[in-house]
């Protein structure tokens, strides 16, 4: 049997915090490039999903860490949005919700849950190259990427963002409590102890308070070399 060495391939992370618009930015990227997507925040939304389903308790990790290898997520972009199927079912809408990101965010925590999710990511690999979002893209899933971003925005244009993203699609929230639940969970994902939302130390920052989603996707695509952009 032959194996096939990806680590010729080249990948571009994006990592940052809550509502810093690693989804948006990376999959306008990825079209752009005509590279693949993984959106990893979704994969532990899903389970943290298959979980509630499940009636699997949050707070025991060997039901989680089965109910991780047990979940099949699919991924199928229809030109709108990624939406992600969740053992055969569309569970996008579910999976963009604050509960499921706060649940997602708790399950992260566990190093199991975390280890078991690493070769599924890794797997996303594949020519003619990958753009990926999340916490710890460059950090631990494709450390040898060649070109890192972290992205991030002052806490209140994030939940600002978020707010307008809720409003459009009529769900009915306050500022000041989407506030505190992006507060909680940066806190949660920064504080752990395995793979904690940070940097990579050659990551590029870039600072998205007060720019528009195509200079962010302009100022990424700059960073790459011209036979890749
Ligand atoms: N630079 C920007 N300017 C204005 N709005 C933006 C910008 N980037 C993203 N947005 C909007 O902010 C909202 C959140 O963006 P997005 O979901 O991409 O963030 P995220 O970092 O992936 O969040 P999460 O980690 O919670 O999934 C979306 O409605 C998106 O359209
Ligand atoms: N690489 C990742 C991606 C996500 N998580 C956890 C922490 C987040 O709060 C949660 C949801 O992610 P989002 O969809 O908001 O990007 O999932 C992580 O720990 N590592």
């Amino acid at each position: 049997m032959t194996t096939t060495d990806t680590t010729t391939i080249p990948v571009l992370t994006i990592d940052g915090p809550s509502g810093s618009g690693k989804g948006t930015i990376s999959r306008l990227v990825a079209q752009r490039l005509g590279w693949h997507y993984l959106d990893s925040g979704a994969l532990y939304r899903a389970v943290g999903v298959a979980a509630g389903w499940g009636d699997i308790d949050l707070s025991d990790p060997a039901a989680l860490v089965r109910c991780t290898f047990d979940t099949e997520i699919a991924f199928r972009d229809d030109g709108k949005e990624l939406r992600v199927l969740v053992n055969g079912s569309d569970a996008t809408d579910e999976l963009r919700t604050e509960t499921a990101g706060a649940a997602a965010s708790a399950i992260a925590a566990i190093p199991e849950v975390r280890s078991a999710l690493k070769a599924r990511q890794r797997a996303f690999r594949q020519p003619p190259g990958l753009v990926t979002d999340g916490r710890d893209m460059g950090t631990v899933i494709f450390p040898d990427a060649a070109h890192k971003v972290f992205l991030t925005a002052s806490a209140e244009e994030r939940a600002e963002r978020r707010y307008k993203q809720l409003n459009d699609k009529g769900v009915s929230v306050t500022l000041a409590g989407l506030l505190r639940e992006i507060l909680a969970r940066d806190a949660r994902d920064a504080s752990r102890a395995v793979a904690p939302l940070r940097p990579a130390d050659d990551a590029v920052h870039i600072d998205t308070t007060g720019l528009g989603i195509d200079e962010v996707v302009d100022r990424v695509l700059a960073l790459l070399p011209a036979r890749e952009a």
